[in-house]
Formats: C-alpha cells, sequence, structure tokens
C-alpha cells in the first residue's frame, strides 16, 4: 500500500460547544419556571468551523495557546468527542495518547489494561502475546505489571500507555502534551519510536508547546486561536505567524 492522495482524516466545519460552568447546577426553581432558560448564558464554542483534511503519512503540529481547542480537536479525530456540528472522518484506526491514563482504567492492574486496549484496538489474543513483553521493556514497568494503574506515578503512566499506544497497527498516531511529564531519557526514546513510526509512513497529530520537537516532527502546523483554525500550511510559517502573535 502506498500513501496515495486520497486523504486518511477530513474534518470538515468541525464545532464543539462546552458550558464554561458545569458544577452551576439549574435551580429547582429554574426548572419550575418553565423553558425560559433552554441555553445557559454559560455555553460556548470551543472549536468553531474546523476544516482541513490530511493525506497518509503527514506529521501535524497543532499550536496555540492555553485551552484554545488543541486537545478538543484531537478527542474529535480520535472519536472520543462527538461535535456538536460539521464531522470528522478518518479512514482507518486511531492510536491515541492523549490524557494522562491513556484511555485506561484505573482500576484494572497494567497487564489487564494492556490487553482490554490491544484487544480494543483489535490487536489478536497471539499478536498480544507477541508483544507484551516488547511493551512492558520499552516503559520498564516490569515490577508494575499487576499493580492497578491508578497506583503508578504519572510518569509510569506515560510509560505505560506510549509503548502500548506506539505499539498497535493503527495507522494514525495521536500524541498531547502528556510526553512532557517522561523524564528525558524516555522521552528521547519516545521521540527515536516517532521517528520510526512515522518513517513507516503513519500520519501524525502532535500537540506540543515545543518549538523544538514540532520542528523535529511535523511538516505541517494547525494554529487554533480562540476555537478557530487561524492558520493551516507549513510548520515554518504557522510557528512564525504564532510568533509574531504571541511573543514571548
Ligand atoms: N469537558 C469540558 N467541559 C467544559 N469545558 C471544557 C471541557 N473540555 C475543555 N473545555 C474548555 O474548552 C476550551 C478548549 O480546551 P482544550 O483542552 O481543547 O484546550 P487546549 O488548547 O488543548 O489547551 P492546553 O494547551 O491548556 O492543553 C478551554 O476553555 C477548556 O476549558
Amino acid at each position: 500500500m502506498t500513501a496515495t492522495d486520497s486523504p486518511i482524516i477530513v474534518a470538515s466545519n468541525l464545532g464543539v460547544r462546552f458550558r464554561r460552568n458545569r458544577g452551576a447546577r439549574r435551580s429547582f426553581k429554574d426548572l419550575l419556571s418553565g423553558g425560559s432558560r433552554r441555553r445557559a448564558p454559560s455555553e460556548f464554542w470551543a472549536l468553531r468551523d474546523v476544516s482541513f483534511s490530511v493525506r497518509a503519512g503527514e506529521a501535524i503540529g497543532v499550536v496555540g495557546r492555553n485551552g484554545q481547542g488543541k486537545s478538543t480537536l484531537l478527542k474529535l479525530v480520535a472519536g472520543v468527542l462527538l461535535p456538536d456540528e460539521g464531522r470528522v472522518t478518518v479512514n482507518g484506526g486511531v492510536a491515541p495518547l492523549i490524557e494522562i491514563t491513556g484511555g485506561f482504567v484505573g482500576d484494572l492492574t497494567v497487564r489487564d489494561n494492556l490487553h482490554l486496549t490491544a484487544g480494543l484496538h483489535g490487536l489478536s489474543r497471539s499478536e498480544i502475546a507477541d508483544r507484551f513483553d516488547d511493551i512492558i521493556d520499552f516503559a520498564g514497568a516490569a515490577d508494575v505489571l499487576d499493580t492497578p494503574y491508578k497506583h503508578l506515578s504519572s510518569g509510569m503512566q506515560v510509560r505505560v500507555a506510549f509503548s502500548l499506544i506506539s505499539q498497535l497497527d493503527e495507522p494514525v498516531l495521536l500524541v498531547d502534551e502528556v510526553l512532557a511529564v517522561g523524564d528525558r531519557a524516555f522521552r528521547e526514546k519516545c521521540y527515536r519510536r516517532i521517528d520510526a513510526l512515522l518513517a513507516e509512513g503513519k500520519t501524525l497529530f502532535l500537540v506540543s508547546h515545543s518549538e523544538r520537537d514540532l520542528r523535529r516532527f511535523c511538516s505541517r502546523g494547525l494554529y487554533l486561536d480562540r476555537g478557530a483554525l487561524r492558520l493551516d500550511g507549513p510548520i515554518d510559517e504557522v510557528l512564525k505567524r504564532y510568533n509574531e502573535d504571541h511573543p514571548a
């Protein structure tokens, strides 16, 4: 199979609306007073009108200040969040490392989580068995195999999650800033693995505040600002615009 011009990801007019103050419940009186406050005034668009398409094998850096919609965009691509407007289609599976838990179940052991998540991503029992030792080895997690995932340090959680995610056969890899939690030696190891996955032709979405990392891996950038896609272009141009808009 070769990388063709047909897109692997198409996002059209994506919009996601959140409620700013989720803790503030409508009071009982509000409910009794009828439908006069149907839409809470605190709703806002975390993303709006975001459209782009991605060819297989592209490496895309997502940039923007805190809270501008980067993680929300990755969650839409991963399919763990549904858009309120528009749609995103992905031709193939997605291996997401988008939250510190990596989607793992806190009460299950590391061993059970690896089986569960690998199975959900389509690996057979024998494929999991073949890769199991490598996954544990890469993470340095031999001593915590039977520990509930929630009892691991946050660094170890990321090690286990990245190690597994990078051993799946999914064509799209999503990496949010979580790698920053790992120590330097582990981060370098992850970076070498990302290089190898890109060389195999995988498609990468990387959210990062590190210009160095973005330049190292990505050829193209998406710059999000207040939920809008401000610029989609070569990573150099995107970083230049971002730095002009927000000088250090
Ligand atoms: N489940 C949610 N409910 C309400 N608001 C949310 C929810 N998730 C995210 N938000 C809000 O949506 C906006 C976009 O959040 P998002 O996490 O996508 O930003 P980000 O660009 O990834 O930020 P950062 O660089 O800090 O990680 C923020 O204002 C955030 O507070």
